[in-house]
Formats: structure tokens, sequence, C-alpha cells
């Protein structure tokens, strides 16, 4: 397999993106210049923007964002998975664990290549994917289609499902001789990730896997994903709006503002010390996990319209610490450590003009 050049690795952005902590680890995914534009009548919607991140091998990593902030066109790009008329440009490399396979241009692949990648090699569970359940097929059904589309042996693949779906704490039987509609949403929710995973799968991609399910549900998710990253060495990238329930599974978190990254860091630092005020802001908009939404400060304004990002720092507009500079000149990303990164020209002053409110759980 060959591996990504210190030059890349080393490669910093000066669009705002990043490339957070990349000195040399084992890269699974390395996406350079990603972009989503829509052509509209009122102009060019830039939904993704130039976005260079690379994707450790075995990592947990979190990618959150607000409503509108580019999350799940990231998630869609990552597996040339956008839709018409949405046009997809940069690059996505996927360097498979296989030391005989050659990288692979997932953005350069044809329908029948990329039909495969996308189960077998980056696995996808969609936003809102527990209402494509098909009403009329039970799970077994699911698992068999699933399997035979790929030409894997069907007896070997539904001891794969019964194992997977034990290890998310389901009753095998009971799930794959049920419809939809016999069970809960938490329920369902762990069969499409074991559906996921039944082609055994690298890479893990999952968009809001937990936002319609409970807060107990939700926890208990993300301790059973963090039990099969290990067990299955499985990389994962969990998109969310919800930045403290991320931070209790992930390893690293990107946070996406107006279609670019502007804080990348390991998760502990990202708690700890956020030097972005927009990351900032996200931490005290939700001041602990249990605490009740009449606690919960929103982020004041609103995410910029994708046709008319503003000029300089995108966040400008919202932050308490805009100057003159923030209009006009676009942040670069720069080191904060070696794993952490942030673009804001004013990350050293942060702590004392955007204090992280004391009730953070951290
Ligand atoms: N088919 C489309 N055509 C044009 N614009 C689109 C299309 N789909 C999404 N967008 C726009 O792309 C931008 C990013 O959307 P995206 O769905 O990635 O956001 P998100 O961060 O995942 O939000 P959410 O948390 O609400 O799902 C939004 O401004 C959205 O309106």
């Amino acid at each position: 397999m060959s591996k990504t050049s210190s030059t890349l690795h080393e490669r910093q952005s000066s669009n705002g993106t990043a490339d957070s902590g990349s000195t040399g680890e084992d890269i699974i995914l390395e996406c350079r210049d990603l972009s989503v534009a829509f052509e509209m009548d009122r102009g060019t919607s830039r939904v993704l923007h130039n976005v260079d991140i690379d994707i450790r091998r075995g990592e947990i990593i979190g990618i959150v964002g607000e409503s509108g902030s580019g999350k799940s066109m990231f998630a869609s790009a990552l597996l040339n998975a956008v839709v018409d008329p949405g046009k997809t440009s940069g690059t996505v490399t996927y360097h498979p664990s296989d030391d005989e396979s050659d990288p692979v241009d997932v953005l350069g692949l044809d329908k029948g290549p990329l039909r495969t990648l996308r189960w077998e090699d980056i696995s996808m569970v969609f936003q809102g994917a527990m209402s494509s359940f098909n009403p009329t097929m039970d799970f077994r059904e699911h698992f068999v289609e699933t399997l035979d589309a790929h030409d894997y042996d069907v007896v070997e693949g539904i001891e794969r499902a019964e194992e997977l779906l034990a290890d998310l704490y389901l009753d095998p039987d009971r799930v794959l001789d049920s419809y939809p509609h016999e069970l809960s949403g938490g329920m369902k929710q762990r069969a499409l990730i074991a559906l996921a995973l039944v082609l055994e799968p690298e890479v893990l991609v999952m968009d809001e896997p937990t936002a319609a399910l409970d807060l107990l549900m939700q926890r208990s998710i993300i301790s059973l994903l963090s039990d099969l990253r290990d067990k299955y060495d499985l990389t994962m990238v969990f998109i969310t709006h919800d930045l403290p329930l991320v931070t209790k599974l992930a390893d690293r978190i990107g946070v996406l503002y107006a279609f670019e990254f502007a804080e990348v860091g390991n998760t502990a630092e990202m708690v700890e010390n956020p030097r972005h005020p927009y990351t900032r802001a996200l931490l005290n908009a939700t001041p602990n996990l249990d605490a009740p939404l009449s606690e919960m400060r929103p982020i004041e304004g609103s995410a910029p319209d994708p046709v008319n990002v503003p000029a300089g720092c995108p966040y400008h507009e919202r932050c308490p610490m805009a100057t003159a500079d923030c209009e006009d000149v676009k942040p670069p990303m720069e080191l904060v450590t070696d794993t952490h990164e942030v673009a804001c020209h004013h990350w050293r002053d942060v702590d004392d003009e955007v204090p992280l409110s004391v009730g953070v759980e951290r």
C-alpha cells in the first residue's frame, strides 16, 4: 500500500480548512480541496469548500456543526455520493489496509466499482435511513438482499449479521425475523448499523445516527460503537450537531462552520482548550449533556447562506472578537499544538473574550 507523501501530510491550508496533526500517521482517507457546489438561479451555492482533512486508520472522528454547515455534504462527498445536480471536486483517496491494493481515487470511480466500494470498503448510515427499510421485508431479507447483491456467501453473511446484532445487544433471531415496524427506533438503528457492517467495510460513516433517539439510547449506542471499532478494527466518521455527545466517543473532532473546518484537534484539546470562538459557542450552547433544554444558549445569528458566504473569516458577522482584519482576511489554519489546528486570527486571546461556561461537561 502506498502511504501519503510527507508533503501532503505537512501541508497547511491557506483557506481555513484543516489537516490537523497529520504528521506521518497511517491515513485511510485523504481529502484534498474537497468541494461541492450546486448551480442555482441566484448563483453558485458552495456547500463544501476546499476541505483538506486526513482520516486516520482506526480512529473515530466526530464532525460537528450547526444545521446547514455542510456536514451531510462532507459525508456524501467522502463516498462520492453527492446527488445531482451537485458537483463534487477535489480528491478523496482511500488507502486500503491490504498491502497489495493500490490507493483508490474515490471521486474517479465508475458506477460499478463505486457501488462495491460503498458497501465493502466504506459504508455509510445515511441521515434518516431508518425510514428507508422496506416495510414488506423482514430484516433477514434485507441482509440477504445486500449479501446477494455483492455476491457474498449468504450463510457466512448471515452468521456475521448474527454476530454483529449480538454485539449490538440485540437478539439476532428475533431481529432477523422481524419487520421494520416491529422494532423500536433504537433497535432499528442498531440493525441498520449491523447491515452497514455486514460486508466487512473498513470505514463506517454515520450521519446523525442517534438524532431520532432518546438520550439513554444515544448513550448506549455511543458505547456500543466504541466496542465495535475495537473488535472489528474499524475507522468511524461520526457526524452530528451535538458536540457534547461526540466528545464521549471520538478520538478527534472537526468543527465545520460555513462549509469549511474552523478547528480540528484531539478531543481532549477541543474540549479543554478550544481556540475557535465558534467551537466555544457550540460548547456553551449545550452546557451539559444532561442539561434541560431551557438551559441551552443558542448561538446568536444564523449560519451563512452558501451562495453568499461572507468574505474574510466566514464567522466574523457572529463573532464577538471580530476586527477589521476578520472582515477582509481569511484566517489560515494555524497549529495550536501538533494535534490541534484552528482558523482564527485571534485564537490566542479567546480565553478572555469568549470564556467557556462553567457548566460545560468535560
Ligand atoms: N440538493 C441540494 N441542492 C442545493 N443545496 C443543497 C442541496 N442539499 C443541501 N443543500 C444545501 O447545502 C448546505 C449544506 O447542507 P448539509 O445537509 O450538508 O448541512 P448539514 O450540516 O448536514 O445540516 P443538517 O444538520 O441540518 O443535516 C445547506 O445550505 C443546504 O441547504
